[in-house]
């Protein structure tokens, strides 16, 4: 089974192409993008381990000649030192603007890879070829790249978007379970913002999608990239409704942060909190049911999945430190903060007007908690 999801952009569509064994085929569908048939791929030395040989081999089929470049795996991956290094390589495979780069992996690897395509000579044409549940559900599509600062969370970017992406729901059988859940946070997020029914059918099918059920699987991707691709299509670089998908990241980033990019928090892990604590804000700011946080924390719960600051290993900064990395979100207008809340589940809008003190009052209670 194949779904296709369309990114109608003008002159960036693209398709999202959801399937098992896209892998084996990704010479055949990545031939007709080529000018000369050559590619760099870049991946992470985990993917590499596991499936780089199967890329290159469907690539060579097709007579494409393939330089790859794999690095370190992990969220540290994802800054300056490993993006020079990326960009640097690229220039020296001679990679001409009319050329094709593959990125290859999880959302480090797009995040990365698709920024320096972003770059190199002013922009080149890249492919993402996700491995991930949260690079297939999310970070694939939409066109943000970009990097890590010791500011902050993605501080340093591009919109660009990919010109096709394989989301090859087979390669996901390798993923192990930690980070098969963290990118089940994103796919929670999507329920959460703006589709109740897909949140009650999460309720139900998600075990059952955790232990490996392929239909589940495609079902969930493949509805998380249809809602991603619409909100982009109307909002390409958020100026308006894109921030919706910004649900729970305002309090994620900051712990990432918090966290020095290791993993000790994973993004999705953090999503899932972050989720957890727009819901808690949301409710005690008197916008929403008393019911709905409860129901967003005990299905995350009953996924196994972190849903508390004392779920993270490690000690925490105190409220009023995270409070301050929260200002480098680049959803802050001038200087104020702005959340992404909910009057229900499935109901989340941007809110301009929080008051600093509720969210710091919610921090001071949520590190408090055992
Ligand atoms: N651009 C966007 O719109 C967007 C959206 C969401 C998240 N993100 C970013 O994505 C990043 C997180 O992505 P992630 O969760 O994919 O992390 P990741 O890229 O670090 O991958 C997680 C781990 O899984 C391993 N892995 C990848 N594919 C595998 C496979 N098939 N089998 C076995 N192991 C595999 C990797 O080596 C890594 O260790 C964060 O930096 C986040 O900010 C970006
Ligand atoms: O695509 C988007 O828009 C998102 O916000 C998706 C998020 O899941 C993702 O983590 C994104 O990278 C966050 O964007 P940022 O602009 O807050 O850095
Ligand atoms: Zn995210």
């Amino acid at each position: 089974m194949r779904t296709v999801v369309p990114v109608a952009l003008g002159a960036r569509s693209y398709e999202v192409r959801i399937g098992e064994g896209l892998i084996d085929g990704a010479g055949a569908e990545i031939l007709p993008f080529l000018r000369r048939r050559k590619v760099a791929v870049v991946t992470d030395e985990s993917v590499a381990a596991l499936h780089l040989e199967r890329l290159v081999a469907a690539l060579a089929s097709q007579g494409i000649a393939v330089s790859t470049l794999s690095l370190p795996p992990g969220e540290g991956t994802k800054g300056w030192p490993q993006f020079a290094r990326c960009v640097e390589w690229l220039l020296e495979q001679k990679i001409e603007r009319r050329d094709i780069v593959i990125a290859f992996g999880g959302g480090v690897i797009g995040d990365l890879v698709g920024f320096a395509a972003a770059v190199l000579r002013r922009g080149v044409r890249f492919v993402q070829i996700p491995t991930t549940l949260l690079a297939q559900v999310d970070s694939s599509v939409g066109g943000k790249t970009g990097i890590n600062t010791t500011q902050g969370k993605n501080l340093v970017g591009a919109f660009h978007q990919p010109s096709l992406v394989l989301a090859d729901i087979g390669v996901l059988d390798s993923l192990p379970p930690r980070d098969f859940l963290a990118g089940y946070g994103e796919v929670v997020k999507y329920g959460l913002l703006g589709d109740a029914a897909f949140f009650d059918w999460l309720e139900s099918a998600g075990p059952e999608l955790a232990a490996g059920d392929k239909v589940a699987r495609h079902r969930a991707v493949a509805r998380s990239v249809e809602m991603k691709a619409g909100i982009v299509e109307r909002d390409e670089t958020e100026e308006g409704e894109r921030a919706l998908l910004n649900l729970g990241h305002t309090f994620c980033h900051a712990l990432e942060k918090a966290t020095g990019y290791s993993d000790r928090l994973l993004h999705g892990e953090g999503v899932a909190i972050g989720c957890a604590l727009a819901f808690e804000l949301s409710q005690r700011l008197g916008l929403c049911p008393q019911e709905a946080p409860s129901r967003v924390r005990a299905h995350l719960k009953a996924m196994g999945m972190k849903t508390d600051l004392s779920d993270i290993p490690g000690g925490l900064p105190g409220a009023e430190h995270l409070l301050n990395l929260m200002g480098q979100d680049k959803k802050v207008v001038d200087g104020r903060l702005r959340f992404i809340l909910a009057r229900d589940i499935g109901q989340a809008f941007v809110a301009e007007d929080v008051p600093p003190s509720v969210v710091l009052t919610l921090l001071n209670d949520a590190l408090a908690r055992p």
